[in-house]
């Protein structure tokens, strides 16, 4: 990574996703295998075995055990378009709620203490000074453009957010954390996040355009307008993600697009939150497939983008409790579940050591001793998946 040019272009980040690797398909295929033994009817967990097989994939141990060091990555900057009446609140809202999510009373910050999860701020573009240098630290300006008549950011302040997302996975990795939970705050991300979407997706405003914080009829028709006018601003750049997120994205989308495709590098997983981790996985995901593979879909969102982009990632999301506070409350909330299927392949006894005459019935996944070559086990087929998105320029390279 140190090796980037302070302006990131196709080619530079063509040699970062040539790097992502695919979990552990071996381990994968051992897991189900395990999963298939223990003391109870196969599939009787439901989804929590797809998911403790999941666990043991990305962290290439079967059994896996529970995550030791979950981390909140909490993403905050403010959106120039916010200006344009796109919200139902304010921009001061964002620094009040990030101050509350570093000094206690926002929700992020009660269920990360409530799940024992520790929490990081990045103030990428926050209006307004927090007064917390490590907060800052990877501060690239002051709010954004407004992306429906300019660009976000600058290439150099796009490229600067997205080297800081990959900087902070590598500090993280590097101190022992072991997953990674997705959060945001931003007024007026949602409007970006739709954007991105609809230009990766080819999808009309209408199409991926959300209520957000609770926007009336009026301000629904001035946020389509100003989807519709930043897609047209955006479509002439979607294959180059850089450039992408300068001109309809913000500080805090290029930061979280930099965290995600670096935590695949390091072979950590993320669980994402709403609609603006998973327009950001999108993006990354356009580039390099395989990096979704480290990443679990917490949460239903809502937000039509959001649906979009998990479609198209074939990520089915864990939970749908109608959720779209964002600020990593989706990843805090799945957290548990997620713990819980990797604690039970691990710790469940095994029928035949308690029941020998019980015959268990394998499940068909490939075994060592069957192939001699390593096979790539796909995630199975999303039904009304829509066909992969036309953005693969930079990994044609
Ligand atoms: O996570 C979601 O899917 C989600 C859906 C709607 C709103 N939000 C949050 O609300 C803020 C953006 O909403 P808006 O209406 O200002 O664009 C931002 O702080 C998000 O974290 C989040
Ligand atoms: C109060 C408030 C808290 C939030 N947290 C994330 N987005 C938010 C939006 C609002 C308006």
């Amino acid at each position: 990574m140190s090796d980037l040019p302070p302006v990131l272009g196709q080619e530079d980040l063509a040699r970062v996703l040539a790097d992502v690797p695919y979990p552990d398909d071996w381990v994968w295929a051992a897991a189900r295998r395990r999963q298939a033994e223990l003391l109870k009817p196969p599939g009787s967990l439901g989804r929590l075995e797809d998911i403790g097989c999941w666990v043991a994939g990305v962290q290439a141990a079967n059994p896996p055990h529970p995550f030791r060091r979950p981390r909140l990555l909490l993403v905050a900057g403010d959106h120039g378009i916010a200006r344009a009446g796109v919200s139902a609140y304010p921009p001061a809202v964002t620094a009040a709620v990030v101050r509350a999510v570093l000094d206690g009373g926002a929700v992020a910050r009660v269920l990360a203490d409530h799940a024992g999860v520790g929490v990081r701020v990045l103030d990428l573009a926050v209006d307004d000074d927090l007064g917390d240098p490590e907060a800052a630290r990877w501060k690239v300006r002051r709010g954004s453009g407004r992306i429906d008549v300019e660009d976000a950011l600058t290439l150099e302040e796009a490229s600067a957010a997205f080297r800081a997302g990959m900087a902070v996975v590598d500090e993280e990795v590097d101190a022992g954390a072991d997953l990674l939970v997705l959060g945001e705050m931003g007024i007026g991300s949602t409007t970006p996040a739709a954007a991105l979407v609809g230009v990766l997706t080819g999808a009309d405003a209408a199409a991926v355009i959300g209520r957000g914080t609770g926007i009336d009829d009026r301000t629904w028709m001035r946020k389509c307008a100003a989807i519709r006018d930043a897609m047209r601003r955006g479509r002439p750049v979607q294959g180059d993600p850089v450039a992408l997120l300068a001109r309809i994205g913000g500080a805090d989308l290029a930061a979280t697009a930099g965290i995600l495709l670096q935590a695949a590098v390091r072979r950590t997983p993320v669980l994402l939150d709403g609609v603006v981790s998973c327009a950001c996985a999108l993006l990354v995901h356009a580039q390099a497939p395989n990096a979704s593979k480290w990443w679990l879909a917490s949460t239903r969102s809502p937000e039509p983008a959001a649906k979009q982009a998990l479609e198209w990632m074939a990520l089915e999301p864990l939970l749908d409790l109608g959720l779209r506070l964002g600020e990593g409350t989706g990843g805090l909330l799945a957290l548990p579940l997620v713990q819980a299927a990797a604690a039970t392949l691990e710790g469940t006894a095994l029928l035949r050591d308690l029941v020998p005459e019980v015959e268990v019935e394998q499940p068909d996944v490939p075994t060592p001793a069957a192939a001699s070559e390593p096979v790539t086990v796909e995630a199975p087929p999303v039904e009304d998946a829509p066909a992969p998105p036309p953005v693969r320029e930079a990994r044609e390279l």
